[in-house]
């Protein structure tokens, strides 16, 4: 549904975005994840037809969302990270006039608005003016005007950004339940928001993908092998000897009891890591269980995603030793190429071998067209006057009033 291949943006001679592939699958909630300035919101305005990459391509339902973008348009739902609201409008008014520029036929237009204020929950809400509303129910009016014309695909840049705990888990559920009838992809810099709505993630850092993953591999394969921390009594020399036999094992080694937690006498902390792709948790609990070693405790352990996630974005090593991270924090000033090296190259996938980069000249007076007026400009040219789309906040109010002026001729 969403097909993005070797996307660039380059603004002055800073790429903002670099050989940016992904590919969102009908139905699916992609996370489009990254820190501050990674590049989500110049990828997502790429995608809603908003912003002219420099080189690359972007498809939505097949069609390209520079080349046809009016066809992309009438296909996709977009929130931006501010929702073009108009505060002077109650909320059933402004879906409306958002149905209408968006070209739902008028007889479906009830209907449709209906639906968007039902799904959104915001049916307590219908006759408010937008501009006393919370900023929770501002977002909800944001995706119900993403989805007032019942488009395949939504684009939701940080769709709860801004908003309280409550807000938060209230709209990731609204996020999930469009899922399966809307193809999403949602950008975000909170990690828990990927992990509890998404079923892939794509990690972008300074402008280039560095994975594509369910949240599960992603978590699994960064790890390499499968971590498993053991509690035992013996001799610390023959139990590392014994474990060191097993096949299929990288890496075993005794960890360092934490302060505050009490061990019996004769007893330890272990931590073996099996290589990638093995499954040794059966080889070593035969080894132990029965034998003059008492196993008092085996779990299995994982990197969790947000190590994944920093590992990613930030170089860090991931170190599921904790003495060993301690310790690393004091050195961790080790080479920036050092650290390159231990971040697995999952981009690899994306990078072509001729990155071919256009710089533009102009920069910005080709992206700022706002959000609604553009949808007029395919639409119904005449609702929104030229003027306005230079200075849409001057001439918001006007066009409001035309649009209220016309309501009520209508009816
Ligand atoms: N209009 C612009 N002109 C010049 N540089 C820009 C422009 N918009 C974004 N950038 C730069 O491009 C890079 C990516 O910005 P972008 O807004 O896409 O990141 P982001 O991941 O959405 O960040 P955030 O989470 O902070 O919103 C940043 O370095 C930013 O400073």
């Amino acid at each position: 549904m969403i097909e993005v291949e070797n996307l660039t943006k380059i603004y002055g001679s800073s790429p903002a975005i670099q050989d940016v592939s992904f590919t969102v699958e009908p139905g699916e909630i992609v996370g489009f994840l990254g820190p501050n300035g990674a590049g989500k919101t110049t990828t997502m305005r790429i995608l809603a037809g908003y912003l002219p990459a420099t080189s690359g391509t972007a498809r939505i339902a097949g069609y390209d969302v520079h080349e046809d973008s009016m066809a992309v348009r009438q296909r996709i739902g977009y929130l931006p990270e501010l929702p073009p609201l108009y505060p002077d409008m109650t909320v059933e008014g402004f879906l409306y006039f958002v149905s209408r520029i968006k070209g739902v036929p008028a007889g479906d237009r009830a209907d449709k608005v209906k639906s968007a204020i039902e799904r959104c929950n915001l049916q307590e809400k219908r006759q408010v003016l937008i501009r006393k509303l919370s900023k929770g129910f501002r977002q909800r009016v944001g995706i119900a005007q993403a989805i007032v014309h019942d488009p395949p695909a939504l684009i939701l840049d940080e769709p709860t950004v801004g908003l309280d705990p409550r807000q938060i888990i209230e709209m990731r559920n609204l996020i999930k339940s469009l899922a399966g009838s809307h193809t999403i992809i949602l950008s975000t810099h909170i990690l828990p928001e990927v992990s509890m709505t998404c079923s892939r993630i794509t990690i972008i850092n300074r402008g280039k993908i560095v994975a594509t993953n369910t949240p599960e591999n992603l978590e699994a394969n960064l790890v390499g092998g499968t971590g498993y921390e053991l509690e035992i009594e013996g001799e610390q020399e023959t139990i590392l000897e014994r474990l060191r036999l097993l096949s299929g094992v990288s890496l075993v080694e005794s960890v360092p009891v934490s302060s505050g937690v009490f061990l019996p006498e004769n007893r330890g902390l272990y931590r073996v890591v099996s290589e990638p792709g093995e499954e040794i948790g059966r080889e070593i609990a035969a080894a132990l269980v029965g034998s003059d070693l008492g196993l008092y405790e085996m779990r299995r352990t994982r990197a969790s995603l947000e190590e994944v996630f920093l590992r990613l974005t930030t170089a860090e090593k991931i170190n599921l030793n904790k003495a060993e991270n301690e310790a690393e924090s004091k050195t961790l000033e080790s080479s920036e190429s050092e650290n390159q090296e231990e971040v697995p190259d999952l981009a690899a996938q994306n990078q072509t071998d001729e990155p071919s980069v256009i710089v533009e000249s102009e920069l910005e007076n080709q992206e700022e067209v706002p959000d609604l007026t553009a949808q007029n400009q395919i639409n119904e040219p005449s609702v929104v006057a030229e003027s306005e789309l230079e200075n849409p906040e001057v001439n918001e109010s006007e066009s409001v009033t035309e649009e209220l002026e016309k309501k009520e001729e209508e009816g």
